[in-house]
């Protein structure tokens, strides 16, 4: 799993730099050793100072859990070797952005706006609206305006509606693979959308095959519908419960059957859920809080680490199925997949990055005329570097607004492309300057690579 495998990451990096290394001695070495030829003008320019940052898990609070109900076993058994089409690298990929909402007279207004926050996933979007106990979807590849229009619109009337932006984890990036899915089951349909990797998809799918399950995509959310179909467990809600114990991994999933709404996060927390309400009263799920914002709903709480939240006529019930001691929220969330206006994990986005630069400055001062960022999500950080240490921020490379996120791209080849045309020095800040540059993070260091021809 992606989480799990940036948790790993990070704790090699401690084991075997017990203090943390001086990011400046690092990168000074690395420009010394690559002067910068590629992006960045080439005559007089002193990149003084390349810092990216490292950020620590305890400057995330997790929320305290109650547990209404006793733990559950969760499945040991490890993943089968079975073939999950992963991208063609290792590196953390987790994100996509489920919203779901009830109640609300325009859903599509509502459901429609918080994917269009493409940042958490731009390979392919859906949604699925409930009316009269029948579930329309519409899903396709591509960004938000590139599969909905006004007559994709009117395909889904309806007061309760769930959606999904993909970043593929499990399965290729291709049409049967976009969420959410739906699936007729003995006493109804279901919907889902699932932000996260399942660890033990493979095994899941393989008991499911050997007893007769027939799946229709190589997505690991698939067998959450095949475990909520042979589940013995009444009422639906049960099954949804008895589903989700047999998962191990990263699950933040809405949930939609003819008259209910379910949202689910799994016992870890690794991904974000927070839950908010519009002033005309419906109830909205959403992975980040901007996604709140885009419809003026109000943020109400998390989502809590284990919980089940069931909306329906009858109101809002919360339900705690797994209880876990030790939340694990995903801190690349803070860092760089979640957008500056959201709290994710109930701390703001913004705060974070802010202090991670303010940290930075403290543990690695530079003498420097200018501070500039990586945009997009390097500039919270480099602001907070600049107050810091009192040196002017600058724009000192401007972004292409028609091109995405590039780590988020399902190939190699289409990331770099991205990287090459997405950022473009600006010679009058950066000419004859002493400058430290920050990043929120270096992953597959394709981005700076690039930037700094090395
Ligand atoms: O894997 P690497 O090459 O080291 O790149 C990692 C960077 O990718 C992301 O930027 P991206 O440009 O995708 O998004 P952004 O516009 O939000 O910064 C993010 O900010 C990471 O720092
Ligand atoms: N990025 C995600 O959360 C992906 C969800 C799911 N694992 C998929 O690949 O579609």
């Amino acid at each position: 799993m992606a989480a799990a495998k940036a948790a790993s990451i990070s704790s090699l990096y401690l084991q075997s730099h017990p203090s943390p290394p001086n990011p400046t001695s690092i990168f000074s070495l690395f420009l010394s050793q690559n002067p910068p030829k590629t992006l960045l003008p080439s005559q007089n320019l002193h990149c003084s100072h390349l810092l990216s940052l490292t950020c620590t898990q305890h400057l995330l609070h997790p929320p305290t859990l109650k547990t209404q109900s006793p733990a559950f076993s969760s499945n040991k058994q490890h993943p089968d070797g079975r073939s999950i089409d992963y991208d063609d690298d290792e590196k953390p990929r987790e994100e996509c952005g489920v919203v779901g909402i009830y109640g609300d007279p325009e859903p599509l207004d509502s459901a429609i706006w918080p994917p269009r926050a493409q940042h958490r996933g731009q390979e392919g979007a859906g949604i699925v609206c409930v009316q009269d106990n029948v579930l329309q979807s519409v899903t396709g590849v591509g960004l938000v305006s590139e599969v909905f229009n006004q007559s994709k619109l009117d395909q889904l009337p309806g007061d309760l509606a769930i959606g999904h932006v993909r970043y593929s984890t499990a399965g290729s990036s291709m049409l049967k693979n976009v969420q959410p899915f739906v699936a007729g089951y003995r006493f109804g349909s279901v919907g889902v959308a699932h932000n996260g990797n399942l660890v033990n998809y493979g095994s899941l799918r393989a008991m499911l095959e050997e007893n007769g399950s027939i799946f229709n995509t190589s997505s690991d959310t698939e067998v959450v519908l095949h475990l909520i179909a042979i589940s013995k467990a009444r009422p639906f809600l049960l099954r949804i419960v008895d589903a989700c114990e047999q998962l191990e991994g990263a699950y933040s999933m809405v949930f939609v059957t003819q008259d209910k709404l379910v949202a689910v996060r799994d016992p870890h927390g690794f991904r974000p859920l927070v839950m908010g309400r519009r002033s005309n009263g419906s109830v909205v799920f959403a992975s980040e809080t901007c996604a709140l914002d885009l419809i003026e709903a109000t943020y109400e709480r998390e989502v809590f680490p284990g919980e089940v939240v069931v909306v329906d006529k009858e109101g809002v019930q919360s339900l705690c199925l797994m209880a876990h001691p030790q939340p694990k929220q995903c801190i690349f969330e803070h860092i760089y997949f979640a957008l500056p206006n959201s709290v994710v994990f109930g701390r703001s986005v913004y705060e974070s990055r802010r202090v991670f630069g303010e940290i930075l400055a403290t543990e690695a001062p530079v003498e420097c005329d200018v501070v500039i960022a990586v945009p997009d999500s390097g500039v919270v950080a480099a602001l907070g570097y600049a107050g810091k240490a009192g040196v002017p921020f600058q724009q000192g490379l401007i972004r292409s607004h028609y091109v995405g996120r590039t780590f988020i791209e399902p190939s190699q080849k289409i990331r770099d492309f991205g990287v090459k045309l997405k950022l473009s020095p600006v010679r009058a800040v950066l000419e004859g300057k002493r400058v430290v540059v920050v990043d929120d993070s270096i992953v597959r260091g394709l981005r700076l690579r690039k930037l700094f021809g090395c």
